[in-house]
């Protein structure tokens, strides 16, 4: 695999697992899961990838592997030029495997959301300080860094409290300025916007954003929040059982999954559904309120027009596709499309 411009790269990485399961008194199942399986991927530098898929499809895997946390079973992995196990390849004893482990430290950041990196009773200023020493970071720099990441997230006040009474958002922003501080060239974010409310979402998605722009930081997020897609990546990855399902920006993850947008008609009264050609159909009707599929290639300006000429119109609306349906669609091609969400979308002119 030539790969000239790879910042990030997996070249047919596996890992499996041994797991023992008991399975009744004194007895005990040994079992291999192959968490991931073959998966192949290149990052550029300064690109901002994000990483879906099911409950176990592999992506926390996969990002344990770039951050060296767990080894692969097989296959190459190289990181900002670094090998993330050395300890796999090289002699046991020689010194290198430390010395690129530090390399690599130096180069990456990386948040999970599920866990935080920061010292859980002292103050958050506190915890920063000791990633200054850790990191040696020059006190320049340090200081340069801080002031913006306190600003740019909000900060200010919560530098003396101790993490343990951080809110769930607060502590994510902590954990985000925390990954930062030594000015890492890429970025790993595994879910990190769950369970935020709806403006500290934001606050997080606004400042990746701007990192990435201003600083050219590559970001692998992975995430169950198709939000975050739709805001953030200009790529998606789509793993499903340790592999590659779709690699790709987000229009051709409509396209792969055959995604539909909805057309929203209000009429003056409770009508039978509305007949309209085929490959648009009726989905569901509601009283006076009927809901339309069609694919989200086609332009509704025809579809608007006929039923305008026809039927009494009181409103209407378009929705976008709603991407975690489109992954479900392509991940079980078979399984009945979901129903059309409750109010989500944007208007368009009939
Ligand atoms: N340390 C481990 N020991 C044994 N099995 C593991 C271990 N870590 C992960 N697995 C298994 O590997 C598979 C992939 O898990 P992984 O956590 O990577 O999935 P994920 O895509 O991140 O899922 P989620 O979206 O639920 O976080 C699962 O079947 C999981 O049970």
């Amino acid at each position: 695999m030539v790969m000239t411009d790879a910042f990030i790269e997996m070249d047919r990485v596996e890992k499996v697992f041994d797991v023992c399961r008991k399975t009744g008194f004194l007895k005990r199942e040994r079992r291999r899961v192959r968490a991931v399986d073959s998966l192949s991927f290149t990052v550029a530098r300064g690109e901002f990838v994000g990483c879906v898929g099911p409950n176990g499809a592999g992506k926390s895997t996969t990002i344990k592997m770039l951050t060296g946390i767990l080894t692969p079973s097989g296959g190459r992995v190289r990181v900002a030029g670094v090998d993330p196990s050395p300890g796999s390849r090289l002699r046991p004893g020689g010194g290198r495997p430390h010395r690129e482990r530090m390399r690599l430290a130096h180069r990456i950041g990386v948040v999970f959301g599920q866990r935080t990196t920061l010292w859980w009773d002292l103050p958050l200023i506190e915890s920063y300080k000791l990633m200054h020493r850790m990191y040696r970071i020059p006190d320049a720099r340090y200081r340069e860094n801080l002031d913006r990441m306190v600003e740019l997230l909000d900060l200010r006040e919560l530098l003396d409290v101790p993490v343990r009474q951080l809110s769930l958002g607060q502590r994510m922003r902590g954990d985000i300025a925390a990954a930062l501080l030594h000015d890492p060239q890429v970025l790993y974010l595994d879910e990190p916007t769950i369970g935020l409310d709806v403006v500290s979402k934001a606050k997080v998605r606004d400042f990746l954003r701007e990192l990435n722009a201003e600083r050219n930081t590559t970001v692998l997020l992975t995430t169950h929040d198709l939000q975050d897609i739709e805001r953030l990546c200009s790529r998606v990855m789509v793993i499903d059982h340790g592999r590659l399902m779709y690699d790709g920006p987000l229009a051709g993850l409509h396209e792969a999954g055959e995604s539909e947008r909805t057309l929203v008609v209000d009429l003056e009264r409770e009508l039978p559904p509305i007949d309209v050609p085929a490959p648009a159909r009726v989905v569901r009707v509601e009283g006076p309120r009927q809901w339309l599929a069609f694919p989200a290639s086609l332009s509704a300006a025809p579809l608007v027009a006929r039923i305008a000429a026809d039927h009494p119109l009181v409103d209407l609306s378009v929705r976008e596709p709603d991407i975690e349906a489109v992954i479900a669609k392509m991940l079980h091609p078979s399984r009945d499309a979901p129903e059309p969400p409750s109010e989500r979308a944007g208007r368009a002119a009939p």
